[in-house]
């Protein structure tokens, strides 16, 4: 499929304005600062590529989930400084994604210069995939090229609309680099195929996690999620995160898992903790045995050791959501062992696809980033695309 679409490597930019949808939706910490850039440096070869050819560069993204109109928060400016680094140049901020300033600024733009629009999100019509709103921002580019995996699962205005407005379509080198990683996983996997889940996005994952049970071998579950299915067994999880309307559903997921011979593997021991603080009083407990006022933050040493052993033994990985809440100190060594677990399975000849914005960090952070076949920028987009799924991004790309 990926064969139809065009990709940047095939056109010139001479002369040419470039529209690049790229998935800015990064980490900021309370002061606004960038804690993990790996997306905007997975936009940077067909940035400078387009800037090599003679072109110019428009770059368009979402950061987060704004509700309601603009807010600072989520404002763009504050990666511009990221990207200025990056790229060794300077680049022009449109504080609006269109509108007047937006044209004239795209419009003044020189061979060789790059600007930045302000959150796609603070217009509502950009998750509507509303066409005026897409055709607005087509006016800005005579190109349009989708850099931008980590949001092709989404059908909005600035990722499945806006192709139509132009003649001219095609991926970026990081979109094209990702959807060849993982059809190494989906096309004919080396088995046995492990997923791992974690992370606290339960309801947008679980029903990603049925899909799953048709392709893979092993499910572990681990992080915030496991205690849904905990309390699903008839456990008790205390105050740890819990979707209360999942719990049937994840009954039934259990045994459609048996039915297809899937082995679902859920922790053993959970390290608990009295409040969401680093420094909060902290004890072991055996899963589904967390006592009232305790909370689950991390999976215990017995779990570390059993989900090591799987990932160990599989020929194909891929992991998505940490295992704890392992931006603590505390709550790390769960996530630190299933990536020491995978780097040395990627070792020893295993292909290992590693997904999700945290995941993504976590590994990065922990100096495993070199040591698994590929890091994905995509967290919910790899997961639908490895369920099989065109993803809406990549469709209309197609000619
Ligand atoms: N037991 C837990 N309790 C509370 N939060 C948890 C727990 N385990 C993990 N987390 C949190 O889950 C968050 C990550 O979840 P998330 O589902 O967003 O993963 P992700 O890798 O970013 O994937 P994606 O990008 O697909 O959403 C982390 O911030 C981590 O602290
Ligand atoms: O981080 C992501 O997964 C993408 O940027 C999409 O963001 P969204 O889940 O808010 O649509």
């Amino acid at each position: 499929m990926t064969n139809r679409i065009k990709s940047v490597d095939n056109l010139d930019f001479k002369g040419k304005k470039a529209l690049i949808r790229v998935d800015f939706n990064v980490p900021l910490d309370e002061h606004q600062n960038v804690t993990d850039d790996t997306r905007i440096r997975a936009a940077v070869p067909t940035i400078e590529k387009i800037l090599k050819d003679g072109g110019s560069v428009i770059l368009m993204s979402h950061l987060g989930r704004p509700k309601d109109g603009p807010v600072d928060k989520y404002s763009l400016r504050h990666v511009v400084s990221n990207l200025q680094k990056l790229l060794g140049k300077p680049v022009k901020f449109a504080p609006d994604c269109i509108g007047d300033e937006a044209k004239n600024l795209s419009a003044g733009l020189q061979p060789g210069e790059v600007l930045l629009l302000e959150n796609l999100r603070f217009y509502k019509e950009e998750e509507k995939g509303d066409e005026g709103f897409a055709e607005k921002l087509s006016k800005l580019g005579d190109i349009y090229v989708n850099d931008a995996f980590g949001t092709a699962h989404r059908a909005h205005a600035s990722t499945a609309v806006i192709a139509k407005f132009f003649n001219t379509k095609a991926t970026g080198y990081l979109m094209l680099s990702e959807l060849e990683n993982a059809d190494k996983v989906l096309e004919k996997p080396e088995r046995p195929y492990t997923a791992i889940m974690g992370g606290a996005k339960i309801s947008d994952k679980i029903l990603i996690i049925e899909r799953l049970l048709e392709k893979v071998d092993n499910l572990i579950i681990g992080g915030g999620m496991s205690y849904t299915f905990s309390k699903a067994k008839g456990g008790t999880i205390g105050d740890s995160l819990c979707e209360e309307d999942k719990l049937d559903y994840v009954l039934e997921l259990m045994k459609k898992a048996e039915e297809k011979g899937v082995k679902i593997i859920l922790p053993l021991d959970t390290v608990i903790s009295k409040a969401f603080a680093n420094d909060a009083e902290q004890g072991l407990a055996i899963a589904g045995q967390i006592p009232d006022g305790w909370m689950g933050l991390d999976i215990g040493p017995e779990t570390r050791k059993l989900f090591a052993e799987i990932i160990k033994s599989s020929k194909t990985i891929l992991w998505n959501g940490p295992m704890g809440v392992f931006e603590m100190s505390s709550f790390l060594h769960g996530t630190v062992a299933v990536a020491e677990a995978i780097a040395e399975a990627t070792q020893a000849g295993s292909f290992s696809l590693i997904g999700g914005g945290d995941s993504a960090a976590a590994v990065n952070k922990f100096g495993f980033g070199d040591k698994v076949s590929y890091v994905s920028t995509g967290g919910g987009a790899l997961l639908e695309h490895m369920e099989g799924k065109v993803l809406p991004g990549v469709a209309a790309l197609i000619p």
